[in-house]
């Protein structure tokens, strides 16, 4: 009894010592809240003076009366510009401005955020996260310090602080207080229900991928990671690391960041501008040739085939294919003469031409004056002889230039070019193609060829741009309009920077040198009113030379998109993401070594990912048990997350129907979270239909709107896109359609955060009978 008595005595008092903790653990974070709520609310209304601030300066610069010299206009212009982004830059950052503190061992604190902010006497409010001091809020740890005492996570929903979570690094540092913990930081972020675009990581960026973040910039990073491990994400904080880091280089230059679809550039456009940078450019591997948007490629043999680097010689042979020696001597009128012009003379005229070196387009003019000269000596001794007189040459020569059979004539043997004319002929018209591939079988060739105006395929951007490289530009050759445009650019070009002159020194007092440069100014008088950042000149420029450019889901580049690529960056700066393991293309390669080899040699840095935050650990157990029995070798990152419900494959008759269901159940379950239904070919029109009968109101897909709760996509689509639940319809399929290779099923089984779904009526897949219950009626 006493017994008891005494084991219910010290219950009570253990209870209640656990009541008085609890409550000591609420009042210190109460207390720790309202203080960081005081300091967040400091930050905030800085930010709104420097804002204010910005919009007085940039009225003003407006408010100046319009006129002026021209140099005049470009340093306002200039003013102009700088203002509007860095408004946009201030406004951009407002949603979770702040979101880390570091208490350190001098006893100073540091706070952490998207930009960096001082009060008017210049003391140091926050650290931009990018900044060398910031660095710590990421690496620090228990083992290595850094001179850390406390990491603390500000979580803030828009602008108000929710929660704080505590990382105390050394225990001297708490002096009696609690460690104050939250969901945590990390795992708060990751259970938060996904929008359809994905967001930014600045506050809970991890060790090991800030390590890939913050390397320094020169050379070439290769991240190669498993699903989910955050390879996007690290790709894009890095390009926002190196525009703060190499402002003045990369703002002049530019940043690239390609992908693969369309799609999946909607999903990442919005990181980028949250972080405060709006100049980079964005493109799929559709739209790398500026003017074209490339459908997809259908035939994976044409994929393999247009994607090799035999191409090079192709397309070469189909520039050369145009530069012809006519078979028999041609006779050709110039006003009331005639004169001859013979296949030698015109085989000579070729090779001096090609001697040159010049590209197509500008090596015309060599052969065109060589015959011209040509032409017009017959023509002067012819009427030298008939009336004994001088004739004046130049006078001859305008004659020849402007005799409609001379310039038939010329044209025939070497006409001018676009490459979209090259291209499209090659494989519109059988002779073409067969001269310039003569090695290719029959059934290629008949696989190549289509209608001619068909539309450009993916496949067919690399060869677009290996050919605008040897042809040249067209409208200098063909116009003087083209010329004249150059001319008054390059006039532009001195009247902006005598005004940059001027400009630089006063831009300085926000320390960014060089926001605007020459070029840009220039681009904006070139567009009159409309002012052009380098992005956008960028974007229209084949030439334009990036200063760094970033690769996502690169393992599904073909040696041709590669070299384009290359072409676009000579400096041969790239950060480049992707899993081997994930890659579905025909043309793609099967290791990092082969695809960047030929380009780079061995000269390449390989960072690795080893953790999945997106995927719950029991559906890529299933995912990675699926590809191992198929004999994929994939690298099976840690996931951080158990997850709720093990994944399903409901056996049915009837796979539309029961997609639907699916979709219904799952709507319910995550309510408000996204929902991505991933079918490929044959069934995705009927499941499409199924699903958007059942769902109208929240369906969307690529060809309408992917601002929709639930989307319908093919396997290609859903590349690098993720979904609180996905439900696969046909996986047996989705392997068909890849002609057997298991990729694409591993990369649509791990694109949920939380409930995976497959149905199927055929067979299901090995290393998925586990997972597999019978739903059949
Ligand atoms: N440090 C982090 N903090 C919070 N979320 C993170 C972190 N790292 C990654 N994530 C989240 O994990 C998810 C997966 O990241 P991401 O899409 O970049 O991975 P990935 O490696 O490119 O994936 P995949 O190759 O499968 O397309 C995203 O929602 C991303 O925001």
């Amino acid at each position: 009894m006493s017994d008891i008595a005494d084991t219910t005595s010290s219950a009570v008092f253990e209870d209640s010592e656990q009541r008085l903790e609890q409550e000591t653990r609420e009042r210190q974070l109460e207390e720790a809240l309202a203080h960081e709520r005081a300091y967040v609310d400091r930050l905030y209304d800085r930010l709104e003076v420097v804002r204010e601030e910005t919009r007085e300066k940039l009225a003003q610069v407006r408010r100046d009366a319009p006129g002026g010299s021209h140099q005049n206009r470009s340093e306002r212009d200039a003013y102009a510009t700088h203002y509007e982004d860095r408004l946009a830059q201030l406004d951009a950052v407002d949603h979770r401005l702040v979101f880390g503190r570091l208490d350190l061992d001098d006893a100073s604190t540091r706070y952490i955020g998207r930009i960096g902010l001082a009060d008017a006497d210049y003391e140091r409010l926050m650290v931009d996260w990018r900044a060398p001091e910031a660095g710590t809020f990421y690496q620090a740890t228990a083992f290595d310090r850094q001179g850390v005492q406390r990491r603390r996570h500000l979580i803030l929903e828009r602008r108000t602080l929710r929660n704080i979570e505590d990382d105390v690094l050394d225990p001297d540092f708490l002096d009696g207080e609690e460690v104050l913990h939250g969901e945590g930081a990390l795992l708060a972020a990751l259970n938060r229900k996904r929008t359809g675009r994905m967001g930014d990581i600045v506050a809970t960026i991890q060790a090991e991928q800030d390590r890939i973040i913050r390397s320094e910039l020169p050379g070439v990073h290769v991240v190669q990671g498993g699903p989910g491990t955050g390879k996007t994400a690290v790709a894009l904080h890095r390009a926002a690391y190196l525009l703060y880091t190499n402002r003045e280089r990369l703002q002049k230059s530019g940043v690239l960041v390609v992908g693969p679809s369309t799609s999946f550039m909607w999903y990442i456009e919005r990181v980028l501008p949250s972080l405060g940078e709006t100049g980079v450019v964005m493109s799929s591997l559709a739209t790398l040739y500026p003017g074209i948007h490339a459908v997809a490629e259908r035939d994976v043999d044409v994929a393999r085939l247009k994607g090799s680097l035999a191409m090079v010689e192709v397309v070469k042979r189909a520039v050369a294919d145009r530069q012809k020696v006519p078979e028999r001597t041609q006779r050709l009128r110039v006003d009331s003469s005639t004169v001859e012009l013979t296949p030698q003379q015109v085989r000579h005229a070729r090779d001096r031409a090609r001697a040159t070196g010049k590209p197509h387009n500008q090596a015309r003019e060599t052969f065109v004056k060589i015959l011209v000269g040509q032409l017009a000596d017959q023509l002067e001794r012819q009427l030298n002889e008939s009336s004994g007189n001088d004739t004046d040459r130049p006078y001859l020569v305008e004659d020849v230039r402007q005799s409609r059979d001379v310039r038939v004539a010329l044209n025939l043997a070497w006409m001018p070019l676009r490459a979209e004319t090259l291209v499209g002929d090659l494989f519109g018209k059988r002779h073409y193609l067969t001269s310039a591939a003569p090695w290719l079988e029959d059934a290629q060739v008949e696989a190549m060829l289509r209608e001619p105006g068909a539309p450009f395929t993916e496949a067919d951007v690399p060869l677009l741009d290996e050919a605008a490289e040897l042809l040249g530009d067209f409208e200098a050759a063909v116009g003087h309009a083209a010329a004249r445009a150059a001319a008054e650019h390059s006039a532009n070009l001195e009247n902006a920077t005598k005004a940059l002159e001027n400009v630089d020194a006063q831009l300085e007092e926000f320390g960014v040198n060089g926001v605007v440069t020459a070029e840009m100014l220039a681009g904006m008088n070139r567009t009159g009113a409309a002012r052009m950042t380098a992005a956008e000149a960028a974007t229209s420029d084949r030439t334009w030379a990036y200063g760094h450019v970033v690769v996502d889901e690169a393992q599904e580049l073909s040696p041709m998109q590669w070299r384009l690529l290359m072409r676009r960056c000579p400096m041969k700066s790239f950060t480049i993401v992707g899993d081997i393991a994930q890659a579905s293309a025909a043309a793609a390669s099967a290791s990092w070594d082969e695809a960047l080899e030929p380009f780079l040699g061995g000269r390449f840095q390989l960072d690795e990912l080893t953790v999945n935050y997106r995927t719950p650990a029991q559906i890529s157990e299933a995912a990675v048990s699926m590809a191992r029995a198929a004999g994929l070798e994939v690298s099976a990152p840690r996931a951080v997350r158990e997850g709720e419900w093990a994944p399903r494959v409901v056996r049915t008759d009837d796979v539309a129907a029961a997609v639907a269901r699916s979709v219904a159940e799952d709507l319910s379950i995550v309510a408000g979270g996204l929902i991505g239904v991933i079918a490929a070919e044959p069934e995705y029109a009927a499941v499409a239909r199924a699903v958007t009968e059942a769902h109208r109101e929240v369906v969307g897909s690529s060809e309408t709107a992917l601002e929709r709760q639930v989307l319908v996509l093919t396997p290609w689509e859903a590349k690098g896109l993720e979904f609180d639940a996905v439900v696969i319809a046909e996986p047996a399929s989705v392997i068909r359609a890849a002609r057997g290779v298991v990729g694409d099923l591993y990369v649509s089984m791990t694109r949920p955060t939380q409930r995976l779904t497959m149905v199927c009526a055929e067979e299901v897949p090995a290393g998925l009978e586990e997972w597999a219950e019978d739903g059949r009626a």
